[in-house]
Order: structure tokens, then sequence, then C-alpha cells
């Protein structure tokens, strides 16, 4: 093992990339929550600061995936559409398999110059984590309880909200709706079959109403459907816990452009495009699983130090008093601060390592997981 990656998996090492990242995010949250009156005034201004304040915070992950860990990712697509990508408001479909599949994604946003005005359909529990949830708040993320009676008039409104917004995004949608695991994939198979639907071997079967709902609504403000499959080299199973170790991967992501005028309107027209897109999804990751690459020419589309310089600011702003902290700290001789201060670090650790649990397919949600009563064949 190198000099560096000894460095790398050092846990004082972690320690200090997630104390700036907790510090920071609390900090630019609070920023975030002064910006509340501005909305009144203008709240274009307002939505254009957020989004700066945001890719202060979802950066840091990106710079822990591309200069951390040095993973690299590899765009395949038609070298056509690909002056349009961050140029263009668009709806992405991705595969849910992987742990830190939102990092690639965040990754390829940074690369294009949207990663602060990102957006996604979040399942609600992410509301409540502290930093990322928060700060999705301000950036009018969308959020579902993943019960369609409950999501179907608040997610509309939310997607109505964003007719006006100010710059590019990208809207991400796992319409498969959870991670892959085998009984999920198994229950929805049994779905499909009842449904007369051709199995898939790599892709749960999609939920077809928040990418209809989506498409209505965004009609007129995104573009196109980028239609996106993640897969990574090697068998490799990434983990966040990886990068924080410095672990490199290769993830691969193949990316067709689709017009939205190409979609169906009706909700039953559309449903059946959607499974038709996962179809062919399959069809291209058997070709990965078959070739070891997507079909298709590969463009390399390099990493961008903006990420890497906003981390040492915060670095530098927040490492700095820490020191003279702990100086004070030893200095004042107490056992009873220094045991209050030892505390509370090891809860900032446990609250950090809670946050990283929640990227955890093993930790995941029991959504997909339960045989449905089907009445329809
Ligand atoms: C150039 C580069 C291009 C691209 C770069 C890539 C990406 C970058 C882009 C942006 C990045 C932005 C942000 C990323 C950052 C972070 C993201 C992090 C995480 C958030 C992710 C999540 O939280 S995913 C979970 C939440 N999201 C979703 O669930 C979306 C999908 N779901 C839906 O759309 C649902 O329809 C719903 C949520 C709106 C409603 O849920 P409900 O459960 O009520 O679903 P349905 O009504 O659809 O389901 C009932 C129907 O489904 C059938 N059924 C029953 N069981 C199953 C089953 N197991 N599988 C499949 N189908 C099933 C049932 O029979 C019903 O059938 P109908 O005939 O009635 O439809
Ligand atoms: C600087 C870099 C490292 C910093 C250290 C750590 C900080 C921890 C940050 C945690 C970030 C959490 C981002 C939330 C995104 C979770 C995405 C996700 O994958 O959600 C799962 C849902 O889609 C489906 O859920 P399931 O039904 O499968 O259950």
């Amino acid at each position: 093992m190198g000099l560096i990656q000894l460095l790398k998996s050092q846990f004082l090492s972690h320690l200090i990339i997630c104390y700036v990242f907790l510090a920071s995010g609390l900090i630019i949250n609070m920023l975030q929550f002064c910006t509340l009156p501005l909305w009144l005034v203008s709240k274009q201004l307002a939505r254009r600061i957020n989004i700066r304040l945001g890719y202060c915070i979802s950066s840091q992950m990106v710079a822990a995936l591309e200069w951390w860990s040095g993973t690299e990712c590899t765009l395949y697509t038609d070298p056509k559409s690909y002056p349009l990508y961050g140029n263009e408001k668009a709806i992405v479909v991705l595969n849910h398999s992987y742990e830190i599949d939102f990092l690639c994604g965040w990754s390829f946003c940074e690369r294009f110059g949207v990663l602060g005005s990102s957006k996604v359909l979040a399942k609600q529990e992410l509301r409540y984590l502290p930093v990322i949830g928060w700060m999705w708040y301000f950036l009018e993320i969308v959020f579902c309880k993943r019960k369609w009676e409950d999501d179907r008039r608040t997610v509309a409104e939310c997607l109505q909200n964003l007719h006006d917004y100010p710059e590019n995004f990208w809207f991400l949608l796992f319409c498969e709706g959870t991670r892959f695991t085998p009984k999920k994939h198994e229950v929805s198979m049994q779905v499909a079959e009842s449904k007369g639907l051709p199995k898939l071997k790599y892709h749960l079967l999609p939920r077809t109403k928040g990418f209809w709902v989506t498409v209505q609504n965004l009609r007129g403000t995104a573009a196109a459907v980028y239609d996106s499959t993640l897969n990574f080299r090697n068998k490799e199973a990434p983990t966040l816990l990886g990068i924080l170790n410095g672990k490199k991967y290769h993830a691969d992501l193949y990316v067709r452009r689709i017009p939205l005028e190409l979609i169906p309107e009706g909700e039953a027209e559309c449903a059946a495009w959607l499974h038709k897109l996962y179809q062919e999804k399959d069809s291209f990751q058997e070709h990965y699983t078959q070739k070891g690459c997507f079909p298709g020419p590969s463009v390399s589309h390099p990493r961008r130090p903006w990420v890497l310089i906003n981390w040492i600011f915060w670095a530098c702003m927040l490492l700095y008093p820490l020191g003279l902290l702990l100086v004070q700290l030893v200095n004042s001789g107490s056992m009873l601060t220094i045991l209050v201060s030892v505390t509370l670090a090891c809860a900032a650790s446990l609250g950090v390592r809670w946050m990283i649990g929640q990227t955890e397919i093993d930790r995941g949600s029991s959504y997909g997981n339960k045989e449905v009563p089907l009445n329809n064949n």
C-alpha cells in the first residue's frame, strides 16, 4: 500500500472530511434559511443564491468521488446529442442498483454545470436528513410518499412550480422506485407476469405513474428525456464508505437523448412507452455484461477543479478554528470539558455514520418487498 493510499484509509482523514462536510453543511443550511425573506421579494434571486449554496454542499461529495477516490466516470452517448447536455432542462431516467448511483449522477451534473440546480423525485424520508435533506428543501426538490393517492396532487404541484425556474436543471427519476435487491426483483417480476409484460433481468419493473406525471407537468419546460443506464466495470459494488476509504471505481453511463415530443401524452400509452424503454435498458445491460462496454461511442468529459477548490476553501475556513479550539481544550486541563467535547465528537461521528447508512442497500426500505394482491390480469 502506497503512502497516499495509507493516508486515505486512516480514520483521522475520514474524520476531517466528515467534519468539514457536516460543519460547512450546517452553516450553509443556515445561510439558506436566511434567504427565506428574499423569496417574498425576488423569488428568482433567492433561487439563484440557493443553487450556489447547494453547490457548496453537493460538490463536496463529488470532490470525494472524483478527487479523493479518483473514481472515473465514462459517458457513452451520441456525439450529436452531447452539445445539448447542460444547455437545456431535461428529465433523467436512471436505473437504481448501486449505492452511489446518485453520486455518479451528481458527478455528471457537475461536469455539465447543472449540479446546484439538479433535482430528483425523492422519497419523503430523505427530506429530514440533516444537511442534504435540509438543502433540498431550498432547492425545490420534489418529495413523494410512494403512495399514489397521496402523491398525485403534491408531485404535480411541485413540478408546476418549476415552470419558471431560472437555470437549466436535470430532474432525476428512479422509475424502479427503490434499489434493486433479488427479493424486490422477484416480487416485481410476479407483477410483470400478472400484467403480461416481458420479464426484466437487470431492472425492477418500473413504476409508471411518477414518470407520466413528470412528463405531463414538465412539457414546455423540459426539452428531452435522458435515458441513462449505469454500470460498473469488473462487477464492482461501490459504496460511500469505499469512496471515503479512497477506493477507486470505474463507472460507465450510457445516455440516449429522447425529445419530449416523442413521448405519448395519454397515461396508458406513456406507461407502455416506459415499459418498452426498460426492456431496451435491460438489453443494454445484457450487452454490457457480455462485452464489458455499452453500445456506441464514448466521450471524454474531464472532471473540473471547482469541486476541489470549494472543498479546500471550506477546509481552510473550518480546520483552523478547530485547531485553536483543540489547543485551548488541552490547555484548559479541565477533565469535564474534555469529556464533554469527546462525547460531542463521538455523537457527530455516529450521526455521519447514520447518514452514510441511508445510502446502503442492506439498510434499505421494505418498499417493493411484499407480494401485492393483484387483481389486474
Ligand atoms: C448526460 C448525463 C445524463 C445523466 C446523468 C444522470 C443523473 C443525474 C441527474 C440528476 C441528479 C439529481 C439528483 C441526485 C441526487 C440524489 C438522489 C437521491 C435519491 C433519491 C431517490 C429516491 O428517493 S427513489 C424513491 C422515490 N422515487 C420514486 O419512487 C420514483 C418512482 N416511483 C413512482 O414514480 C411512483 O409511481 C410514485 C412514487 C409516484 C407512486 O408510488 P406507488 O407505489 O403508489 O406507485 P404506483 O402507483 O406507480 O404503483 C402501483 C402500480 O405498480 C404496480 N406494482 C405493484 N407492486 C409493484 C412492484 N413491486 N413493482 C412494480 N410495480 C408494482 C401495481 O400493480 C400498480 O400498477 P398500475 O397498473 O395501477 O400502475
Ligand atoms: C464529503 C464526502 C463524504 C461526506 C461524508 C458523509 C456524509 C453522508 C452523506 C449522506 C448523503 C445521503 C444522500 C442521500 C441520497 C440517498 C440516495 C438513495 O439511494 O436513496 C434511496 C432511495 O432512492 C430508495 O430507497 P430504498 O427504497 O431502496 O430504501
